[in-house]
């Protein structure tokens, strides 16, 4: 599944200057998108690629399509077939009166809607009778049956829509590789292809064509949705662009038609391959790389796979155990089993590393069992974090990908949880949170840079702690006019571009939320120069 990162990842060598796009020359990016936009090129190790057919500025539409088909996530949890809201055992449900099937009310906005449940779709499952299958008894045992909702969908475009069945068909299933692996295969054998075929009796699909729409569905589908709905999605175009763990575009669904939108979030010149991530770019670089093969089935190479240091970002180095000076990063990490070692190799030998190597699989316990330490926080616990980086700051690099989302959760909370409210922090807590979205901002422009989700939402923590210091020392007569000026001029900064990023995003979404609160934040701003005169 092609993640969409919303929530939706050392030391920055970039200024932050040099990622961050000039505000006007994106804001006239609002051309509509046009084919025009891309080219469709072919490599031996990645197939079709979609590359740049014309020069692109941060925020400008590449592409925008509604999907192919959609519907529940394999291993969702009981959903209304119709719109996908959850559904649960003792809140309000309906059985559809035709097939049986579950529904949030008889007046779904979903019912009989292209990408709800058809009424092509109630036909076969009422037909084959598959409604009797649900255990309503057995609430939770409903969800095991929408696995095969979106194959069965896929495979009725082969005679509701041939052309969009065909498009289908050209994407990648990798039914090789899949077929080997039985965690895959065998899971797909029993949850989708003898449901179809046998549960449900439509056995005129073979089990080939339905192992491989599973696998076009693993390899090539979009995940989406909104307020608390996930779902996948087929789109026509959007799964040509390869995959690069620092890409150059972002894209956001919306709640109409499940259109998706892909903009560029930095200048992408003609010729230049289109990029989106597959992985989660806030996860290190053996995270990363597994996640793709056992997900997408290819080995990335991308600039910062192939570099231990990560772009000098160090998210996944260690602080060395012997000297307590360098870094252990990875000596190859394209290389699963390749040794970690000390990258302290300083000339002055009073601080030099006698020499420290460690084994991957080390490597990966010890992650491993941080990991499981860190799924264990709450993540508006701010002591329990602060513990964390606290307990770790000598074993792991401050830029860690585990200490990097600990600080993004950190840099959303102070201010907003109990007993950390925005008005009442002292100024040691408004420098901490300062000082945390400066931190990983660094390391974000690296990582995420130009116009995107992660980018907008830390700037725009950025701002509140810089303003309400700013207030306080102003209000306590311990600023200079000139200082203020200063400060008010980076808040306006941060804001107009958190503003404009955050304002790429659907209306119904809390980061779209942000970005107004971005805009009214300026808006205040704005008075301060009746006072000062203009910033
Ligand atoms: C969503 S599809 C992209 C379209 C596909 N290349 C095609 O021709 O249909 C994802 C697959 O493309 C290939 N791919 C994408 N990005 C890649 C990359 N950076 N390196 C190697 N293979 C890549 C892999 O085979 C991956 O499983």
């Amino acid at each position: 599944m092609l993640k969409t990162q919303k929530k939706k990842n050392n030391r920055s060598s970039k200024s932050r200057s040099q990622s961050i796009v000039s505000v006007s020359s994106a804001e006239i990016c609002q051309e509509p998108p046009s084919a025009n936009n891309y080219r469709i090129k072919t490599s031996k190790i990645m197939g079709r690629y979609m590359v740049a057919a014309r020069n692109f500025k941060p925020g400008a539409i590449i592409l925008s399509e509604i999907p192919l088909v959609i519907g529940p996530l394999s291993n969702c949890e009981v959903q209304c077939l119709g719109c996908y809201k959850v559904l649960y055992e003792n809140g309000k449900y309906y059985k559809c009166k035709s097939c049986g099937w579950p529904l949030c009310s008889p007046n779904c906005r979903g019912l009989r809607q292209t990408f709800g449940h058809t009424e092509k779709e109630c036909q076969i499952l009422t037909n084959t009778k598959s409604g009797r299958l649900l255990d309503y008894t057995n609430f939770p045992s409903l969800s095991q049956h929408f696995n095969a909702i979106v194959p069965l969908r896929c495979l009725l475009l082969k005679q509701t829509d041939p052309s969009q069945y065909a498009i289908i068909q050209t994407m990648e299933p990798h039914d090789e590789i899949r077929q080997a692996i039985p965690e895959i295969w065998d899971v797909n054998q029993a949850t989708v292809v003898n449901r179809i075929r046998k549960d449900w009796g439509l056995s005129t699909y073979s089990a080939e064509e339905i192992h491989t729409i599973c696998g076009i569905l693993e390899v090539n589908a979009f995940e989406i949705g909104q307020g608390g709905v996930s779902l996948r999605g087929l789109y026509s175009t959007a799964f040509l662009m390869s995959h690069n763990c620092v890409p150059n575009t972002n894209h956001v669904d919306e709640d109409k038609e499940y259109r998706l939108t892909v903009r560029a979030s930095t200048e992408i010149s003609v010729g230049q391959p289109i990029t989106l991530s597959y992985a989660h770019t806030l996860h290190g670089t053996m995270r990363r790389r597994e996640h793709l093969i056992d997900n997408k089935f290819f080995e990335c190479s991308c600039a910062k796979c192939a570099d231990p240091t990560e772009l000098g970002t160090y998210m996944s180095a260690l602080r060395c155990p012997k000297c307590q000076n360098g870094w252990v990063i990875s000596n190859d990490p394209l290389n699963h089993e390749a040794s970690w070692s000390c990258n302290n190799g300083t000339k002055d030998p009073s601080c030099r590393c006698p020499g420290y190597k460690v084994s991957a699989n080390s490597i990966r316990l010890l992650i491993d069992r941080i990991t499981k330490e860190v799924e264990g926080l709450d993540s508006n616990d701010i002591q329990g974090m602060e513990s964390f980086l606290q307990k770790y700051r000598n074993v792991l690099h401050p830029n860690h990908y585990l200490c990097l989302g600990i600080k993004l959760s950190l840099s959303q909370v102070y201010g907003k949880v109990t007993g950390y409210i925005i008005n009442d922090l002292s100024p040691e807590a408004l420098n901490r949170k300062k000082d945390i979205c400066k931190e990983i901002m660094e390391v974000f422009n690296v990582i995420e840079p130009g116009f995107t989700r992660l980018r907008g939402v830390t700037l725009y923590e950025l701002h509140a702690p810089i303003m309400m210091l700013t207030t306080k020392n102003y209000e306590q007569g311990k600023l200079t006019k000139t200082e203020l000026r200063r400060r008010l001029r980076e808040v306006l900064e941060y804001l107009e571009e958190a503003a404009l990023i955050l304002g790429y995003e659907p209306e119904s979404t809390s980061e779209h939320i942000m970005g107004v609160a971005a805009k009214e934040a300026l808006e205040r701003i704005r008075n301060w120069e009746k006072l000062i005169g203009k910033l």
